[in-house]
């Protein structure tokens, strides 16, 4: 499979020299959209910022496009777009303007402006001044002024921050059709999972600077096929539950019924007949599995 981010081995510290990221391995595949999860703190902007040299690298390896960054850092700067920490808008100039400005340091053809304007639905307020934005054209703003050079990679960092629930569902559909249409990849970092579902493909997990997780989305889904136990619905959960205990099988007795562990299906057949002989009706067998939430509070917990 060809990656259009390899990292290896990337480590970093801060001059207090307390580790913040630690053997970092990561690899985006080309064509994908790689959601970069982790909980504050975790190390995501510190990584953002070492693949696209705002931070120097100290250990390990970034290529990036297929070239070490080391070595070509210009020549992939130039097909990256990049949105990390806040964009550098100028809120006395226009949209187009803002544009402009850019365009002239790029050398990108004219056409480019209005091209990224359309792409991100600003092109009636073009004229606007930028400082009377709200919040979420402000950050289409800034993801037109990243894509302004045709950029192969987008590289993201909490683009939704602080945008109501609409604004993240407009970022969101932008992404897949920037994505789908210019066939861009995107990396792109977030706190939160249910966000990062909904548009990755592939997704990366840090925590306390280390990969926790990295795989398909599939393979995240995968784990939450795994069943996590059983809820057990009976006539009578009290005197079921005093049976349970009696053979001390781990139980919680709740609102909803009797939890049980991830026993073995011959198991839960053999308790199930028990229970019955003993005059108890029952009348659910419920296998609880993992939801992709709880997946993710486990891999990020110590
Ligand atoms: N300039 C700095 N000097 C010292 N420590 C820093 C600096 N910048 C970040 N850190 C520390 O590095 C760690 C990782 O921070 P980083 O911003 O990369 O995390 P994050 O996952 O992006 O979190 P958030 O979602 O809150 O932005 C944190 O403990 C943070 O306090």
């Amino acid at each position: 499979m060809a990656y259009c981010i390899e990292v290896a081995g990337l480590a970093y510290q801060f001059r207090d020299k307390t580790p913040v990221l630690q053997d970092i391995q990561l690899k985006v595949p080309q064509g994908a959209i790689y959601g970069f999860l982790g909980p504050n703190g975790a190390g995501k902007t510190t990584t953002l910022r070492l693949i696209t040299g705002l931070l120097r690298m100290q250990t390990g390896n970034v290529q990036v496009l297929g070239k070490s960054f080391r070595q070509h850092r210009l020549e992939i700067l130039r097909q990256t777009g990049c949105l990390i920490e806040s964009p550098a808008i100028y809120e006395h100039l226009s949209a187009a303007d803002n544009l402009l400005v850019l365009q002239r340091i790029y050398q990108c053809p004219k056409a480019n402006i209005m091209e990224a304007l359309n792409t991100v639905g600003l092109q009636a307020v073009r004229d606007k001044k930028a400082g009377q934005f709200s919040l979420g054209m402000k950050q289409r703003l800034a993801l037109a002024m990243a894509l302004l050079h045709h950029p192969r990679l987008l590289i993201l960092d909490e683009p939704t921050n602080g945008l109501d629930p609409n604004g993240i569902i407009e970022m969101r559909e932008l992404l897949k059709k920037i994505n789908r249409e210019q066939g861009i990849s995107i990396l792109i970092s977030s706190h939160l999972l249910p966000e990062i579902e909904k548009l990755a493909t592939h997704i990366g997990i840090i925590s306390k600077g280390r990969m926790v997780f990295e795989g398909s989305l599939e393979q995240l889904s995968g784990l939450r096929r795994q069943v996590r136990g059983y809820l057990l619905e009976t006539t009578d959960n009290a005197v079921a539950a005093k049976l349970l205990s009696a053979r001390d099988i781990p139980i919680v007795t709740d609102t909803e019924g009797i939890q049980l562990p991830a026993l073995p299906v011959a198991v839960i057949t053999e308790l199930n007949s028990q229970l019955v002989q003993r005059g108890i009706g029952v009348y659910g067998i419920q296998p609880v599995k993992n939801d992709l939430e709880t997946i993710f509070m486990d891999l990020i917990q110590p």
